[in-house]
C-alpha cells in the first residue's frame, strides 16, 4: 500500500513541516511523489495512449467551499455522472471535486513545472476508480485510485467559464465558509487541444498518498489579471483569527526518482 501521511508521521516525527506549507516537503519513503518538472525532451510519446474522454453532468455540482488550502467545488460522486475514461485509465474514474494553486504574483503558482517554466496557477480536477474501488477514501489509499487532470493558468484573455467561479468567491472568504454552487460544467475549464502528459505521483496535499495517475495538459488556459486577483483575495484563516491571503498554496517539487513521463503528442 503506498505511503501515507499518517503512517510516514507515526514513522518519522521529524519530518520537515514546511512552514509557508502544511504538508511535509518530503514523505519519506515516497518513490512517486508530486508535484515534478517536467522535462519536455525526457517525455517519451507513447501511440498506445488513447485520447482523454471527459464527461461531465453540471447538476452534479454540489458547493464550493475554502476547505483552509485551497477552495473546492464538490461534486455528487454516487454514480456514473461526471466521468472521465480513456488516455492512460483502464478503468472509468468519477470527478469529486476541482480546485486551484497559486502564486501571491503572477511570476509562480503552479506545482509542477515544463522545462522548469512556472505558471502562475494550476487547476487539478480530481477522479476516483469507481470500477475498482467503493468509495474516494478507498481509492485515496491505491497506486490506481485517482486520476487528476491538471491544467496551467496563464496570464491572458478574460476567461468567461471562469468568471462564474470568481463571483463566487467573497462568500468563501474564510476557511470552512462554504456556499451552494449549481451547473457549473468543469470542462469550460479544459483546453481545446488533447494533448497531455502522464506520470504516476501522489496527491499534493495531506494525505500525500501514491495513488495518483496524473494527467498534465500541455497546453495552458488564459485568465485575466482581475481573475487571478480574485484567487488571492481568499484567506487560509477563519473568521475572526487575524487575515492570511491564501497564496502561494502549491507543494514544491518532487525529486522525479525511477519514472517516466509519457506524451501523447509527438
Ligand atoms: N493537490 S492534490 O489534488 O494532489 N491533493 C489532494 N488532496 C486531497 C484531495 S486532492
Ligand atoms: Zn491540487
Amino acid at each position: 500500500r503506498p505511503c501515507s501521511l499518517a503512517i510516514c508521521i507515526h514513522k518519522n516525527r521529524n519530518d520537515a513541516l514546511h512552514p509557508l506549507w502544511q504538508s511535509p516537503l518530503s514523505v519519506p519513503g515516497g518513490t512517486r511523489q508530486s508535484p515534478i518538472d517536467i522535462q519536455w525532451r525526457d517525455s517519451i510519446f507513447d501511440p498506445y495512449l488513447r485520447p482523454l474522454k471527459t464527461s461531465y453532468d453540471p447538476d452534479t455540482c454540489l458547493h464550493i467551499w475554502n476547505n483552509g488550502y485551497s477552495f473546492l467545488v464538490e461534486f455528487e460522486d454516487s454514480a456514473d455522472k461526471s466521468i472521465i475514461m480513456g488516455g492512460p485509465l483502464e478503468n472509468q474514474y468519477r470527478l469529486k471535486q476541482f480546485h486551484f494553486h497559486w502564486g501571491a504574483i503572477n511570476e509562480w503558482g503552479s506545482e509542477h513545472t515544463i522545462d522548469s517554466r512556472v505558471y502562475p496557477a494550476e487547476l487539478h480536477l480530481v477522479h476516483w476508480n469507481a470500477v475498482k474501488y467503493e468509495s474516494f477514501e478507498d481509492a485515496v489509499m491505491e497506486g490506481n485510485g485517482l486520476a487528476v487532470i491538471g491544467v496551467f493558468l496563464k496570464l491572458g484573455a478574460y476567461h468567461e467559464g471562469l468568471q462564474k467561479l470568481v463571483d463566487a468567491l467573497p462568500a468563501v472568504k474564510h476557511k470552512d465558509e462554504i456556499v451552494e454552487f449549481d451547473s457549473f460544467d468543469p470542462s469550460c475549464l479544459l483546453p481545446s487541444c488533447p494533448d497531455y502528459w502522464t506520470y504516476a505521483g501522489s496527491l499534493t496535499t495531506p494525505p500525500l498518498t501514491e495513488s495518483v495517475t496524473w494527467i498534465i495538459k500541455k497546453k495552458a488556459i488564459e485568465v485575466d489579471e482581475d481573475q487571478l486577483e480574485a484567487f488571492r483575495m481568499l484567506l487560509f484563516t477563519s473568521p475572526g483569527e487575524e487575515e492570511k491571503r491564501m497564496v502561494d498554496n502549491f507543494r514544491p517539487l518532487q525529486p522525479l526518482m525511477n519514472r517516466t513521463v509519457r506524451s501523447s503528442f509527438q
